[in-house]
């Protein structure tokens, strides 16, 4: 269980948290997304103790970050966003490393970093130095060393930057994996499909804070669908004007909330011996994500 309560964090006059916070549960993955300079990563960095912030409070299953700041940092297994490995030693040296300050026994160690190597797609490149490495590989040792030790706070940096197809699904079942054993995973991402296929809640910050709290299915609910309305004939210009249709070449299209009610009136009027064909989009996590981006310029 992850607990930020209140967090403020200022530099300078910048006000990079102003009052955040978030829970995120056990067996659930938050989503955590919001534009360039949100306080995203900042909230990530206070967190994992690596900034102390002006105010407010966060607990790890209970513990106090600020009055036990190792044992909280046991518990949590850290993506950041910018690269940090030892270029020097092989991936399996890395998560040896990791797995080893997380406290793991030798039994243990070796099992889990073959699992997580497995489930990052690191197994052939185990016995590579880190040095050797294209940067989306590099990003995924970054996540296995998170990963490794099971930790029951999880907190990813948008660690799917620059993956590849197949990799990207491996480390999104692996996530959901991980949750579905009982982690809170917080994740960033600007990438929203992704949290759709983690079944990820989703938390929108906007200037240090967290506005919105909701499942994705309901945050896509209040959104609008899209219309597409083929007739054998072109319909009436005056028929299409009063609907608020858009017409794209042989295609009447409308963006709307009520698809069904749109339809009839349209079909209503016009008659439906000429109808062709008719499709209707469900809005999308991107259409999410669009809407998101409006509604920040707009509260700039
Ligand atoms: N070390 C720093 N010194 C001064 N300002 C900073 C520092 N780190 C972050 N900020 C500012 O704090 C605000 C929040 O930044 P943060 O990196 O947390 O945003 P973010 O939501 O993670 O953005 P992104 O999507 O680009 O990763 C921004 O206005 C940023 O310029």
């Amino acid at each position: 269980m992850l607990v930020a309560e209140n967090l403020e964090k200022r530099y300078g006059e910048v006000v990079a948290l102003d009052g955040f916070d978030l829970t995120v549960a056990p067996g659930e993955v938050v989503g955590l997304i919001g534009h360039n300079g949100a306080g995203k990563t900042t909230f990530l960095e206070v967190v994992s103790g690596q900034l102390r912030p002006d105010r407010g409070r966060v607990t790890v299953c209970g513990v106090d970050i600020r009055e036990q700041p190792r044992r909280a940092r046991a518990l949590l297994g850290v993506a950041p966003q910018e690269l940090a490995l030892y270029p020097r030693i092989t991936v399996r040296e890395h998560l040896v490393l990791f797995g080893r300050l997380a406290g793991l026994r030798p039994g243990r160690l070796r099992r889990e970093v073959d699992t997580v190597a497995g489930e990052m797609l690191l197994t052939e490149l185990l016995d590579r130095r880190v040095a050797e490495l294209s940067g989306g590989q590099r990003r995924r040792v970054q996540t296995a060393a998170a990963l490794v030790h099971r930790p029951p706070v999880l907190l990813l940096d948008e660690p799917t930057v620059g993956a590849d197809p197949a990799t990207r699904e491996a480390l999104l079942a692996a996530v959901r994996a991980r949750a579905d054993e009982g982690a809170s995973v917080c994740y960033t991402t600007h990438y929203l499909p992704e949290l759709e296929r983690m079944r990820a809640g989703i938390a929108i910050a906007i200037k240090g804070r967290v506005v919105t709290r909701d499942t994705g299915q309901r945050l896509l609910a209040g959104l609008p669908s899209e219309l597409r309305v083929r007739f054998a004939r072109p319909a009436a210009p005056d028929l299409v004007a009063a609907g608020g249709w858009e017409v794209v070449e042989d295609e009447l299209r409308k963006t709307t909330r009520e698809p069904g009610r749109d339809l009839a009136a349209l079909v209503g009027a016009a008659g439906s011996g000429e109808l062709v064909s008719v499709a209707v989009r469900p809005p999308t996590f991107d259409d999410l994500y669009h809407r998101l981006a409006t509604e920040v310029s707009d509260a700039r």
